[in-house]
């Protein structure tokens, strides 16, 4: 036995023992008792001969080529591609040839103790590195290595990478507040990963800060969420990031020295034509299998695929042998075959090219596979939805609107199954579009451009993806299948446009639509149509509190009028009124036409959210509170005839709730007793006492009229005879205290829950909900010209300020810094007229020349400033700096920044 052999032999006999991880030099050399070098050349000479695998890092630790081999089971497959099968069952192919050493190494990092070691995975765009991720990640799960027992968790980094706030939130979670909008605390993928893998895609548009802190998670194992100063968290965890970038300069060479293993997957050009069939026979054998069908291919389009050049990589290929078997099956539809084939008019232009001159003259054709799997394949299942039911119709005579009805639906199954296709999108473009043709999308695009005017409905992508394949299978066709033959016409308005839209097509690609085929583009147009928001029609919108409660109600009621008139707005507890108002505006805003807006709403304090967003966006909006079924139904029904007016619109789900609500529930004027909380304890003086001091100080100013009254409950048998007395006089909101006292249907909130955000959010939650309309339409009013109260008072104490342009700059930017903190009422005029003297002080100061003195800083310097503080304002210290040349020292802005922190 020569050296090298004795020592192949020591790996075997160490890797055979329990809870062996690998084995290395130093380990060798003392139980070889042999030099350290030495061992170190022969195992490097065991790792060229592929008998053992490095795995990398420090020290590194030598496997057992079998060992990692073993993990995966190889199959042979009938067309004599090697496969290496996961436990999943994913074929990899290339495992036995150009990716062998990749996974080699890979699986050898997962392996290592005992964590295992972050990997980086670099390569063109389609070259397989998600699919080598979750390859890799799946063998390390299915064996248990390093106790892997979280998930394996994909995120690509480049789905937000307009919004780096955002993207850093999806991974490292978000603390509340934590910027505006961020109106409850997330967890981020690092904490569902835990314990497991997660794969960073596109890990190079991660932005430096970014960068540091996962530099910072890989480092010392802990990380902190968006908007945390203090809190840290821990987590182990493997990270596999992938780039299309030059490794280099993909990333901060702090966090790129990290990565313990860097792995180039090479490109499609650079594998062998051995492994580019196997790729194409396992496509293609997966789509045989979704269509359920014989799948045929002709050898020159065989050879196309074999050799044209494809910068999308396997990628690419899979997408084009998609789309190839796409319109090979939609000609198997419209002709009856029983067999697909695959045909050189169903390749995609950079396919086909490939193929010119020489090849065009073969046509032998070569079976690839039949499947029994039951998953025929979606698209351009219409027309054989259409034959059903028309087959349907002949057999039952059905009539016209219940035809209409199921063919809209056939319609709209159709559109879901393309829509999903258009999901995985393909380079930068969906999916669909390969499947028409230029001349014909470039039509339809102009068409929708040149005659928006003339749609009462939207015509998007949506539409043109739905006609546009439509019309492309009609084309190639050349004549209108028999099955589109259908007899039931499209309602007036999607018919006279299909009309206009078959004239246009005419004239501008020469394209001729039968009558049957104008009909049937008509339905599909009817059917596409999105939120259905008639442009000229009133919109109803459906506001209640609860996470999915108007969701639900409108669900309800757009399916029984088969039309998604009702636009619904949940409104999450947890979530505060500035943040509701906020998104309800938007949408209005986005939406609505001059026919103007019913808000439907559950509670009369909403009322005059309608009438604020009436006076900020001078739309028309008329709220009605209360909301039941009925009503809704009646309000989407008139909605629905663009003729009708608000007004009408409005009687109509009013007299509907009249008419159909049991004379209990009629909306009689809510009973003016005074609102009361009740604070208890075993003595009435104590912890009660305590509570009504604090619920004084904390009080928001809407709910001023609210009185409070500690009592004393009885230790011994909890008498409530009290709560009787005072509930006769008022209406108890909430009883608060440290003794549960369950009277009636009043809830009761423990007093230490009631400093915590639960209880203190829930207590805030009955008193909005209990409001009356006038005490809101009140403070509403007040809400509304806050700004303009502020402007009056420093009309009156300001000489040097310009009041108007001051106003303007206040509403537009310190509105985000109202909403951040939750400022009431009295702190945001508060915080104008502040802001107003300051400036007026600064401008004095700069006209006479004399030093600007502030006013001394009565707080206690406890808050800290954030950077986020810093962002919020920088708008506004921005505005005043530009429009009125004032620029903010340093400590000014701090002053401003704590003032404001005080007083939430
Ligand atoms: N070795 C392989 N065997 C079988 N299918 C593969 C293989 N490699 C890649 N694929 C398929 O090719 C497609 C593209 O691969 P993948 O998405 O992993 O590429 P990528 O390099 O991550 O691309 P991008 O950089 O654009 O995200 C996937 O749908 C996958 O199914």
């Amino acid at each position: 036995m020569n050296k090298l052999e004795e020592i192949y032999q020591k790996i075997n006999e160490l890797s055979s023992e329990e809870g062996n991880n690998g084995i290395t030099a130093s380990e060798l050399s003392v139980s070889l008792n042999l030099e350290r070098s030495t061992v170190s050349r022969y195992l490097n000479e065991l790792s060229k001969m592929n008998k053992l695998v490095k795995a990398p890092g420090k020290p590194v630790r030598y496997h057992l080529s079998k060992h990692v081999n073993d993990t995966m089971t190889h199959s042979v497959h009938p067309n004599g591609a090697v496969a290496i099968t996961d436990p999943n069952n994913t074929q990899f192919i290339g495992a036995d040839s150009s990716m062998k050493d990749i996974i080699e190494k890979g699986l050898a990092a997962l392996l290592y103790p005992n964590q295992g070691l972050h990997i980086l995975l670099s390569g063109e765009t389609g070259v397989g590195k998600s699919y080598l991720a979750e390859y890799l990640a799946s063998i390390a799960f299915s064996k248990k290595w390093n106790n892997f027992s979280g998930h394996f968790v994909t995120f690509n980094c480049a789905n937000y990478a307009q919004n780096p706030e955002l993207l850093m939130g999806h991974i490292f979670g978000i603390k509340k507040g934590a910027y505006t909008g961020a109106a409850k605390d997330e967890i981020g993928l690092i904490e569902q990963a835990n314990g497991g893998i997660l794969f960073l895609d596109e890990i190079h548009r991660l932005p430096p800060t970014g960068q540091e802190m996962l530099f910072y998670l890989i480092d010392k194992g802990i990380y902190r969420k968006l908007g945390e100063s203090d809190a840290v968290h821990h987590a182990n965890l493997v990270i596999i990031g992938a780039t299309t970038e030059t490794l280099e300069s993909a990333l901060l060479p702090t966090l790129f020295r990290r990565f313990s293993l860097k792995l180039k997957v090479p490109p499609l050009r650079e594998r062998t034509q051995k492994e580019r069939k196997e790729l194409l026979s396992f496509f293609l054998r997966r789509e045989a299998q979704k269509m359920n069908i014989a799948l045929l291919i002709k050898d020159s389009c065989k050879e196309a695929f074999l050799t044209y050049s494809c910068p999308g990589n396997i990628g690419q290929l899979k997408g084009d042998i998609q789309i190839t078997c796409a319109r090979a099956f939609m000609h198997h539809l419209q002709q009856g075959t029983n067999q697909v084939t695959i045909q050189e008019d169903n390749l995609p232009q950079q396919v086909l090219s490939s193929l010119k001159n020489e090849l065009q003259t073969q046509s032998t054709e070569q079976i690839v596979a039949v499947s029994k799997q039951e998953n025929p394949f979606p698209i351009c299942s219409i027309y054989s939805a259409l034959a059903t039911i028309k087959g349907e119709k002949q057999q039952i005579g059905h009539d016209q609107a219940s035809s209409i009805n199921e063919m809209q639906s056939a319609i709209n199954h159709y559109l879901s199954d393309v829509q999903s296709l258009s999901e995985k999108r393909i380079e930068s473009e969906p999916a669909w579009m390969r499947f028409i043709e230029h001349d014909l999308l470039d039509a339809l695009r102009d068409f929708s451009y040149y005659f928006k005017a003339d749609f009462t409905f939207e015509f998007g992508d949506k539409q043109l993806m739905a006609i546009g394949l439509h019309l492309e299978a009609y084309r190639r066709q050349g004549r209108s299948s028999d099955l589109t033959a259908n007899t039931v016409p499209a309602p007036q308005i999607y018919q006279l446009v299909a009309e206009k839209l078959a004239e246009f097509l005419e004239k501008r690609i020469q394209l001729q639509l039968p009558e049957n085929e104008i009909n049937l583009t008509a339905h599909l147009m009817a059917s596409t149509v999105p939120e259905a928001v008639h442009k000229d029609g009133v919109s109803v919108y459906l506001v209640t509190h609860g996470d999915s409660t108007a969701t639900s109600m409108a669900g309800v009621t757009n399916y029984l009028l088969g039309s998604p008139i009702i636009q619904p707005i949940d409104m999450p507890l947890s979530e505060a009124t500035g943040v509701t108002y906020k998104r309800i505006s938007t949408q209005i805003s986005q939406h609505a036409n001059d026919a103007g807006v019913l808000l439907l709403v559950d509670i009369g304090s909403l009322v005059t959210i309608g009438e604020t967003i009436s006076r900020d966006l001078g739309i028309r909006i008329r709220t009605l509170a209360n909301v039941n079924l009925p009503m809704l139904i009646e309000a989407g029904r008139k909605a629905l005839i663009a003729e009708n007016d608000l007004n009408e619109v409005y009687h109509a789900a009013r007299d509907a709730y009249l008419a159909l609500a049991p004379k209990a529930q009629l909306p009689v004027a809510i009973e003016q007793k005074q609102r009361l909380i009740v604070t208890v304890c075993f003595t009435g003086e104590g912890t009660a006492q305590l509570l009504n001091d604090w619920l004084c100080k904390n009080i928001d100013s809407l709910d001023r009229d609210v009185a409070i009254r500690p009592i004393r409950v009885d230790p011994v048998n909890h008498d409530s005879s009290m709560l009787e007395v005072l509930q006769k006089k008022y209406q108890v909101i909430a009883i608060v205290g440290t003794v549960p006292v369950h009277f009636h249907d009043i809830p009761y909130i423990p007093a230490a829950e009631l400093f915590m955000d639960d209880g203190h959010q829930r207590l805030k939650k009955l008193l909005e909900i209990s409001r009356t309309v006038s005490q809101v339409a009140f403070n509403g009013q007040k809400v509304a010209n806050l700004g303009k109260l502020a402007k009056k008072g420093l009309d009156k104490i300001t000489t040097e300020l310009n009041t108007d342009l001051f106003y303007t700059i206040m509403t537009k930017y310190f509105e985000p810094i109202k909403d951040y903190y939750q400022l009431d009422n009295d702190s945001t005029i508060g915080l104008w007229m502040h802001i107003g003297s300051l400036l007026e002080k600064m401008l004095q100061s700069e006209n006479t020349g004399r030093p600007l003195v502030l006013p001394a800083q009565p707080m206690e310097r406890t808050l800290s400033i954030s950077k986020n503080d810093l962002k919020l304002w920088e708008p506004l210290f921005t505005q005043f700096n530009e429009k009125m040349r004032l620029n903010m020292s340093v400590p000014i802005k701090e002053s401003l920044i704590y003032l404001a922190k005080q007083q939430n």
